[in-house]
């Protein structure tokens, strides 16, 4: 059957590194056909035209078909997979809570579009900054969607954690499992490697707790910045592949022999207060994600942990403040 694919922010740079490997089958399969459902801004909706005519191009066979929207009740009418990738970008001069407010504008009306006409299975990812949170918001604003629907993306977090750790190892990324992005998608973020093994072997045995803490754990946090510090861009193509990455294993399970990271509603595991958008190590089976329970945290992982939610505790305040939620 026909999979409805709805992505907003179709114009943008993400977007344009998405779209292509949707339509081609990367996102659900080489047997599933997709409809594309762009949804831009008004200024967005001559590229996001352009893009649809390289799509059209490209003569995709398992796409079945693209429109473009402008209203977001339109553009998530039957969505069964809804990317919500379009945001506004903190701009110079902006407070964080001015950003959260520009957020909560976008993100509630999406909410309550997807609550109104998407499809009975719609699964969502929030990839647009500050994502959890906004991720949040959309939640609170579609009441008839079961809250696990939402989810915000730490999968790149989460990637660039596997990509150091093979290299400082010297082994290649497939065989490191169970590592983890805890937290929000911000530099507080805690990568966990303490229950991760390289080629069967414990990681912790493997590096030492000085990289860890000095380079390791900076670098993944901070490898946002320092794409945009080197490309003049934030990270595009490492984020759209790290949003096929996650609705491809939301829908089609992880594998057997390890997890991943995602930021799902929490029900109080590992201490994250009920209901908080914030990223575990999770496994996928039948369509839905699982927190993996039981892992030991100790003394320093604690404190890390403890330091992202907190920052995700303050934005959910923060929204709240603003009446967003
Ligand atoms: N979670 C993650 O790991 C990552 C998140 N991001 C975030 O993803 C977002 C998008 O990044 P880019 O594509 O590089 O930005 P971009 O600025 O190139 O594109 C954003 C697009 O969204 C559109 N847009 C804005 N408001 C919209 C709305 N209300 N409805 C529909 N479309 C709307 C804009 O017109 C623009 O075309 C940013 O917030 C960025 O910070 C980027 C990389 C990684
Ligand atoms: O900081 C940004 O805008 C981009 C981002 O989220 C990332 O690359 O992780």
């Amino acid at each position: 059957m026909t999979v409805n694919v709805t992505v907003t922010g179709a114009a943008g740079q993400i977007g344009y590194a998405l779209l292509f490997r949707i339509a081609s089958g990367q996102l659900l399969g080489p047997d599933t056909p997709v409809r594309l459902r762009l949804l831009e801004i008004p200024q967005g909706l001559k590229a996001a035209e352009g893009t649809a005519m390289e799509l059209d191009d490209c003569a995709f066979p398992l796409l079945e078909g693209i429109d473009i929207f402008d209203d977001p009740k339109r553009g998530f009418e039957g969505a069964n997979v809804a990317l919500l990738v379009g945001a506004r970008p903190r701009t110079k001069g902006m407070e964080r809570g001015d950003l959260l407010e520009a957020n909560g504008g976008i993100f509630g009306p999406q909410g309550e579009a997807i609550n109104a006409g998407a499809a009975d299975d719609v699964r969502v990812l929030v990839v647009g900054n500050p994502a959890n949170t906004n991720a949040l918001i959309a939640q609170r604003h579609a009441p008839d969607v079961p809250a696990e629907r939402f989810t915000a993306m730490t999968r790149l977090d989460h990637n660039r954690a596997l990509s150091q750790l093979a290299t400082k190892t010297g082994a290649s990324v497939s065989d490191i499992a169970n590592l983890t992005i805890w937290g929000n998608h911000s530099a507080t973020q805690y990568p966990d490697v303490f229950h991760a093994t390289v080629a069967g072997r414990p990681a912790s045995e493997l590096v030492d707790q000085s990289w860890l803490e000095d380079d390791f754990i900076p670098t993944v946090a901070k490898r946002g910045a320092a794409i945009i510090e080197a490309r003049g861009a934030s990270s595009a193509a490492s984020a759209a592949n790290a949003a096929i990455d996650h609705v491809h294993d939301w829908v089609n399970g992880t594998p057997e022999n390890s997890w991943t990271s995602a930021a799902i509603v929490s029900d109080g595991s590992y201490g994250v207060p009920e209901g908080l958008i914030s990223s575990f190590p999770v496994r996928a089976s039948g369509g839905t994600w699982q927190i993996v329970q039981g892992l030991e945290i100790d003394e320093f992982s604690r404190g890390k942990i403890d330091a992202s939610v907190a920052e995700l505790v303050e934005e959910r305040e923060a929204v709240r403040g603003l009446g967003l939620i």
